[in-house]
């Protein structure tokens, strides 16, 4: 499918965003180990978050999808039964990567497959840990999907990750439920703790610190009710429009505002965006507030270190923030973007020169200079929601129409988007 989205003036009006798809997986896991039925408010609409419940429907679990509500009935952390056909993760990294940890616990063999870009992901990083702990994981030329999982009775471990990741750190996390002892994971960058929060809900012993999480096995989790907040990382998209814009104002509703997520928002702030947290609420250990963002003078900045780690997802929208503040974007330590979806240094690249604006890259980042013009283009999803998005975001502040090719990508996290973005542009 293909968007044509010609630039109007200010952007005006009120935006809901779907449910959080990082919570929305965890959720959507734990209550499929838990015992009783936990009902889901608000569970992201997003395709990602639909693998993870056909993956836990394929193991045996009842699943009842009414809208964003969401009922799973769960079987407890030893109630799934063998999957009869592979289990298809689609498009979502964190899908095979998380439950692979489940997985890696059960009495039974699992094969796990997934769409083009997920095949060529990798896994060795999941296939590391689950090995010491004791199960037996083998995967198309020893790195990639499809992964098949032999199950064992695990030994807990003390693992210290590799790279900056949630999806790695949770894997380790959920398969030392199943495993008898303490398993403890650290990180030198933090990355978001919502399986840690969603551990604790579900009434599973955990203990947190500073850069560690450690899990005591074997856990019951309990069944509960729960609503996942607003998704941050679709809300950027809403966040860089409202601030590139001139003269808009946007109001984006019951946005989840963990601290490990917000950095967006003092990033944001620390280039000059006019955001402002209207009020702030907790629900299931997550906080979450309504977001008013305005038309904003931006002088663009630096993502390096551990900001590279915390602001991953928003990095393709940032770089067209970058392209129009006065001094430019400078993006470091970022090469795992080059593993997401798509090769996201390359397609955001690629795509900027075909709206005319340079940008310089690098192995782990890239440059873009401030002060530039989009140009009305063609420009191109690859198959990447992230991209698609962006892209439109860019099209806001272009001198003509832009065609975005391959558009559908977008309902991989945000069904929605084309019928939001429409709804307020004036
Ligand atoms: O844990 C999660 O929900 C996620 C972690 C990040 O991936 P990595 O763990 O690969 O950094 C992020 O890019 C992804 O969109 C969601
Ligand atoms: C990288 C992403 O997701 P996943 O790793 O789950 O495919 C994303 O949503 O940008």
């Amino acid at each position: 499918m293909r968007e044509i989205i010609t630039p109007g003036g200010a952007l005006e009006g009120t935006v809901r965003l779907p449910g959080d798809k990082s919570i929305s997986h965890r959720y959507g896991m734990l209550a499929a180990v838990a015992e009783g039925v936990s009902t889901i408010h608000n569970y992201s609409s997003g395709a990602d978050c639909h693998s993870t419940l056909g993956c836990v429907r394929s193991l045996g679990i009842e699943v009842e999808i009414d809208g964003r509500q969401v009922k799973v009935h769960g079987r407890g952390i030893h109630g799934w039964q063998a999957p009869a056909t592979d289990l298809d993760a689609g498009n979502s990294g964190s899908t095979i990567r998380m439950i692979s940890g489940l997985l890696a616990g059960q009495p039974f063999t699992s094969r796990l497959i997934g769409d083009e870009s997920l095949s060529q992901r990798p896994m060795q990083r999941i296939m590391g840990p689950l090995t010491q702990m004791g199960a037996t994981l083998t995967a198309r030329d020893g790195k990639f999907p499809p992964l098949e999982i032999q199950g064992a009775d695990l030994q807990p471990i003390d693992y210290t990750l590799p790279v900056a990741s949630a999806q790695v750190k949770s894997c380790v996390l959920l398969a030392g439920l199943t495993a008898n002892g303490e398993t403890t994971v650290h990180e030198s960058a933090t990355t978001r703790d919502h399986t840690e929060v969603a551990l604790r809900e579900f009434g599973v012993d955990i203990e947190t610190g500073r850069g560690w999480a450690r899990v005591k096995g074997p856990a019951r989790l309990e069944a509960r009710e729960l609503t996942v907040p607003g998704d941050i990382s679709s809300a950027a998209f809403f966040l860089v429009a409202g601030a590139i814009v001139p003269g808009s104002k946007l109001v984006l509703q019951d946005v989840g505002l963990n601290p490990t997520r917000a950095t967006l928002i003092e990033f944001l702030v620390s280039t000059g965006v006019d955001v402002k947290i209207l009020d702030m609420r907790m629900s299931n250990g997550e906080p979450r507030g309504d977001l008013l963002v305005q038309g904003s003078q931006l002088k663009g900045g630096l993502i390096e270190k551990q900001w590279a780690a915390a602001l991953i997802d928003e990095i393709p929208v940032l770089a067209i923030l970058g392209a129009v503040s006065s001094e430019g974007l400078t993006v470091r330590d970022a090469s795992e973007l080059r593993i997401k979806e798509s090769d996201r240094i390359e397609t955001v690249a690629t795509n900027l020169r075909k709206m005319g604006v340079t940008i310089e890259t690098t192995p782990d980042g890239f440059y873009i200079p401030g002060g530039q013009t989009f140009h009305s283009a063609e420009v191109e999803s690859y198959h990447d929601h992230r991209i698609a998005m962006a892209f439109a975001v860019a099209s806001l502040r272009a001198d003509g129409p832009v065609a975005i090719n391959g558009s559908e990508a977008a309902s991989v996290s945000f069904p929605e988007f084309w019928s939001t973005l429409r709804g307020i542009i004036s």
